[in-house]
């Protein structure tokens, strides 16, 4: 059992690193200037190119700055600097330093001691162990900071997310912060994106985000206020629905979902914004479809997949889709890029993971986007979303593999809804749409739908233009949103929802419409009578038309 020490507050874990400070720059300055507004909550002191002594002599004048704004202290690495100096000053050491238990020992129980953790086997064993006062969890993403990290290693939320789940099991909690890649950029999106079922990290830990700054308390303020938001809305959430539930709520949903639609479809015909551009990163085999679908949705595609260009693009797209359909390696790292990008700039992300049960590069593709980017909505049918949950029950045999029937498709998008904290749309004879919290059954649609390639990828787009208006909408009648860096909570999800319900709802109706055609004989001219039919979709039509209901 620990003893009686400090107690700390992990939300905002500055690790310092010397020679990132800008040119110039003091660096007993840069750790003042960091502390002095309050932002910083804990100092760890990371030494890795000095003789025991000259650290000591910076970790003695980094103390008194650390006691003078009362911010707690620890040391990496280095267990005789930590012994020299008060026993309120703690040990953060790493898998490959001493090991844990021998440190507990020589420092005994009232200091701190962390560890860092980066897969789930050291995680667990730290758990067992119960004698570290916290993990450090990472590295989240890839950082120049710390030598020796490779692609390979990086966690992504999604690693962090399991790691997190791994610590859950100790009677007690061990608290976790994220390292490795965090900034003012990604920390919101990582915070949420790293919840697991009924575990969540305590904070973040940065080196060049203050460090490399001129300014280091404004990085600071940022990332404090990022953390703050990150634990008032999951830890009202948790409160209130237990902590397996994602991190924002939509009461208002149902209330007059089809009003709303036909609210947003008005809005989005006569938008003063102009078509929302959508950047599309689709498969040969679907785009012209795709880009006309997107024209005759009063949106402008664009079909750039080119990694140079990914962070222009994202300053003025109104949503993207990343559609793996006959991805390469020139789209895999555009769509890294892309999806950053968008993140950076708040704007919606549609995944469509498509035939990723067929082969392990497609999962591996899949995953690697889902661990790099905070995914608004991900859309698949049977197969694909089975093949992602790890659902065993349907097998993919090629790219356009029928959806197959699911025992319960409720249960299968409410759940990954809750796990990958975006919205879920299964696609298939019927379509089901879930947040996490409601999910929606639409019953509209056409077979001959199904007998057109590239009319999934298609929806997909009208998705994501029907997202890119809902924010716009947002924007426009100034209603309340929570935008946490890259991660959008609150408000702006049941927009979103209703921007994805009415995305559906426009090209399943479109496309029955088209079929009732006397001109439509078949797939062929089917195509044509559909793109005009979500010309000329309107309010009134979705109104009179839909087929849905809450399940
Ligand atoms: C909070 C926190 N987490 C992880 C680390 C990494 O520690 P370690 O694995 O020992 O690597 P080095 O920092 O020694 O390079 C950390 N320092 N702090
Ligand atoms: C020191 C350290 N440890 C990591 C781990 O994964 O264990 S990542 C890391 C570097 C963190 O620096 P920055 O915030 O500049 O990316």
């Amino acid at each position: 059992m620990l003893g009686r020490k400090l107690v700390i507050d992990y939300s905002l874990y500055l690790v310092t690193g010397r020679e990132l400070l800008p040119p110039g720059k003091d660096y007993y300055e840069s750790l003042e200037e960091s502390l002095k507004d309050g932002h910083v909550t804990v100092v760890q002191l990371r030494e890795k190119n000095i003789d025991s002594g000259e650290f000591l002599e910076i970790a003695e004048k980094s103390l008194k700055i650390c006691d003078k704004y009362r911010v707690p202290m620890l040391i990496n690495d280095n267990l005789s600097v930590a012994l020299a100096l008060p026993e309120r000053v703690g040990l953060h050491i790493g898998q490959t330093d001493i090991p844990v238990q021998q440190a507990r020992k020589i420092l005994g129980p009232n200091r701190h001691l962390g560890l860092s953790v980066h897969n789930v086997e050291q995680a667990e064993a730290a758990v067992d162990l119960d004698i570290v006062d916290y993990v450090g969890v990472g590295p989240v993403y890839g950082t120049k900071s710390k030598a020796g990290i490779e692609e390979k290693d990086v966690l992504g939320p999604r690693g962090a997310s399991r790691i997190l789940q791994a610590l859950e099991k100790v009677p007690k909690r061990l608290p976790c912060v994220l390292i490795g890649g965090l900034n003012e950029k990604t920390a919101a999106g990582t915070l949420f994106g790293a919840v697991c079922d009924s575990n969540w990290p305590d904070g973040i830990a940065v080196i060049s985000a203050i460090v490399a700054h001129p300014t280091p308390s404004v990085p600071a303020a940022n990332l404090a206020k990022i953390v703050k938001s990150f634990k008032k809305a999951f830890d009202s959430h948790a409160k209130e629905f237990g902590a397996g539930e994602p991190p924002f709520t939509s009461y208002d949903i149902e209330k007059n979902t089809i009003n709303k639609i036909a609210e947003l479809l008005r809005f989005h015909r006569a938008s003063q914004y102009g078509p929302p551009l959508i950047q599309t990163l689709t498969s040969h085999v679907s785009s012209t479809l795709s880009a006309n679908i997107a024209l005759a949705f009063s949106s402008s595609p664009i079909m750039s997949h080119q990694e140079a260009e990914a962070e222009d693009l994202g300053k003025v797209t109104g949503a993207v889709v990343l559609n793996i359909g006959t991805i390469g390696d020139e789209a895999r790292r555009g769509m890294r890029a892309v999806g950053g990008a968008a993140n950076r700039g708040g704007k919606p992300v549609v995944l469509d993971p498509v035939g990723v049960g067929a082969s392990s590069f497609r999962k591996g593709v899949v995953e690697e986007i889902m661990n790099h980017t905070q995914i608004t909505l991900l859309k698949g049918n049977a197969a694909e979303l089975s093949a992602i949950s790890g659902l065993e029950d349907i097998q993919s045999r090629g790219v356009d593999s029928g959806s197959g029937t699911l025992k319960d498709p409720v249960n299968l998008v409410v759940s990954m809804a809750c796990k990958e904290k975006c919205l879920v749309l299964l696609t298939g004879k019927e379509d089901y749409l879930s947040n996490g919290q409601h999910a929606v059954k639409v019953s509209n649609g056409h077979e001959l739908l199904g007998r057109i390639t590239g009319s999934g990828c298609a929806l997909g787009v009208v998705v994501a233009a029907s997202m890119a208006a809902a924010c716009n909408f947002t924007k426009h009648n100034k209603l309340p949103t929570t935008h946490l860096g890259s991660f959008m909570v609150h408000s702006d999800t049941n927009w979103l929802f209703i921007g994805a319900l009415m995305g559906v709802l426009s090209m399943n109706i479109a496309s029955e419409l088209a079929a009732e055609r006397s001109d439509v004989k078949g797939s062929g001219t089917f195509i044509p009578a559909l793109i005009d039919e979500l010309a000329a979709m309107t309010p009134e039509k979705i109104v009179e038309r839909a087929k849905f209901g809450f399940v």
